[in-house]
């Protein structure tokens, strides 16, 4: 296998470098490309991975052309510049770090708030201009005053746990948030008008999603209680920044501190200059400690994904462990050919796929084992599904997923069974791993015991004396050469299947010949 490609686009600390080259992947470290579209654009194609912080923008078409790609690396946390839809359409996994700058952005958020109430980087401009001006900084005190976080999260609840510190009474607005971590926090939990009305500073700490845009509108900032001070170390789209000016101008609100802009790279803003405005360009993951963190577990991760298969911190796509993923592949495998064994045979709408999984296969993570057998029954129906956005894909039109387990796996050690429902019959196919490799061991509840194998032909027939010899003959004067005919009947003269291996694809002429044999019931080309 040739040695995997990484291209970090972004200013990541270089420990990222040693670690993929020590981790087997090769690597081009280019920390300004991110910023150059047309360039990333261009070269885009020649990679695996993709490692960026905020200034790549992994768009649609940057993904589009990354032909190769198949993981995207965010060393840090939001993940609002990568196109999490495009890359899961194209089975790319995005893995960010969720806990190794939340600290540093953290103590950011506290620093920013000191700066804040005591005017601190005023003060410091005002004293290196020699002025002296002591007694226009009159700051405020933060003890006894109230905190109100909004989003409660990782980040959030390191600054609620520092403010408790600072003897400041914490509220916290975030729905996820349990009463027995607010408990666990030292924070009140409230509601967003709550928060509005009792908060001395408001601090947010959400993601940008669409729930979440524009959180502090200009209503909401509006409710804060006069003379209230606003800190972003968020995202920008969170607050209504022409609002927050009015409301600042008007004397309503008495400060707020930003490292973060609804446009970045802020290099022009109409809060800029500002005197109750302090500003930072989007520092608040900017410490050696938490570059060096996100560094490294970004390398790892990545580089364990495209040498192991190990899936850790993706947002779209089931973690496996560097240590399951040899475990997993053979079962990979074999669920994908059971998916693409029923969906080849699906006419109609696809209603359900239920998956059961017994013996040993059921003590396995089994989601990406789901994922696959998803994607191996949608795969005929539809050009661009994959493990990652199978799910997805299935919920999108409907179709019921469920997975079932059960310790004992009969005859074998273990078992993958697949039931199909569509609108107008339901299918079973089962299957084992036998000497590593996938096999089928059961279809419509007849047993049976074949290989997988690149070309195979499917009849379904009534048990009559001649069928067999009629089949090989029809076969065997249009060329086709069989390579291994395995057979199965529910009884004696009942329904039977025949699954023969041939060396070339079926043809639809001779498919049409063998549709047109006595008995033969159904006969279907398949490929895996
Ligand atoms: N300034 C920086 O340099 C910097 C550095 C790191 C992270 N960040 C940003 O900080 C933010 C928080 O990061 P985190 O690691 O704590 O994320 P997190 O996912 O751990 O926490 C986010 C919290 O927001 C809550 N939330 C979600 N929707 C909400 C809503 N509608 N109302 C209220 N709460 C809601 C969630 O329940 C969660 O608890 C993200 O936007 C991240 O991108 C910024
Ligand atoms: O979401 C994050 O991790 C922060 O916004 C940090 O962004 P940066 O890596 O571009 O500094």
């Amino acid at each position: 296998m040739p040695m995997p490609k990484v291209l970090v686009s972004d200013k990541l600390s270089e420990t990222a470098v040693n670690i993929f080259r020590e981790r087997g992947v090769d690597v081009d470290f280019e920390p300004s490309l991110g910023k150059d579209k047309e360039k990333l654009l261009s070269v885009i194609g020649q990679y695996d991975g993709l490692a960026v912080r905020s200034a790549t923008k992994a768009t649609a078409a940057i993904i589009e052309a990354g032909k190769n790609l198949k993981v995207i690396g965010r060393a840090g946390i939001g993940v609002d510049n990568i196109d999490i839809p495009a890359a899961t359409a194209a089975g790319i996994v995005v893995m960010n770090t969720p806990y190794g700058n939340a600290i540093t952005t953290a103590e950011h958020a506290i620093a920013m708030m000191f700066s804040l109430v005591r005017s601190i980087p005023q003060a410091s401009a005002s004293t290196h201009l020699g002025k002296w001006e002591k007694s226009a900084f009159m700051g405020t005190e933060v003890f006894g005053k109230t905190l109100g976080v909004i989003g409660c999260g990782n980040i959030g609840s390191i600054v609620a746990d520092r403010a408790v510190g600072l003897k400041m009474r914490v509220i916290a607005f975030d729905p996820f948030l349990t009463e027995e971590r607010a408990i666990e926090l030292g924070v009140e939990k409230v509601d967003l008008d709550t928060l509005l009305s009792r908060a001395d500073i408001v601090t947010l700490h959400t993601p940008l999603t669409d729930q979440t845009r524009n959180i502090l509108s200009r209503d909401n900032l509006a409710k804060l209680k006069k003379g209230a001070y606003v800190v972003n170390c968020a995202r920008g789209g969170l607050v209504d920044e022409d609002a927050l000016k009015d409301l600042l101008d008007a004397g309503h609100l008495s400060g707020a501190a930003l490292d973060v802009f609804a446009t970045e790279p802020a290099t022009e803003h109409p809060l800029f200059g500002h005197p109750k405005v302090i500003a930072t360009p989007h520092l608040g993951a900017s410490t050696s400690e938490a570059q060096e963190n996100v560094a490294i577990q970004v390398a790892e991760q990545m580089a364990d994904y495209l040498t192991r298969g190990a899936v850790s911190n993706a947002l779209n796509s089931p973690s496996v462990t560097a240590e399951e993923a040899p475990r997993l592949k053979p079962y990979i495998a074999l669920a994908e050919k059971l998916g693409l064994f029923a969906g080849q045979l699906t006419r109609t709408g696809l209603k359900q796929i239920e998956v059961t999984y017994e013996g040993e296969v059921a003590a396995l993570n089994l989601k990406p084992l789901t994922a696959s057998a998803v994607a191996g029954v949608l795969k005929p129906m539809l050009s661009e599904v994959n493990i990652v956005n199978a799910p997805v894909i299935a919920r999108e039109r409907g179709v019921t997923i469920s997975e079932t387990t059960c310790d004992d796996a009969e005859s074998y050690d273990s078992i993958i069974r697949l039931k199909i429902t569509t609108e107008q019959q339901t299918r079973t196919v089962s299957g084992t791993i036998f000497g590593g490799a996938p096999r089928i061991v059961e279809i419509k509840g007849v047993e049976m015991e074949a290989s997988f194998a690149p070309h195979m032909l499917y009849t379904t027939n009534e048990d009559k004396p001649g069928f067999i010899g009629a089949l090989g003959k029809t076969l065997g004067e249009a060329g086709v050469n069989i390579a291994t005919f395995n057979l199965g009947r529910a009884g004696p003269g009942e329904g039977a299947i025949a699954l023969v291996a041939v060396d070339d694809p079926i043809s639809d002429e001779v498919l049409e010949k063998v549709r047109a044999l006595p008995h033969v019931t159904q006969a279907t080309a398949l490929s895996f």
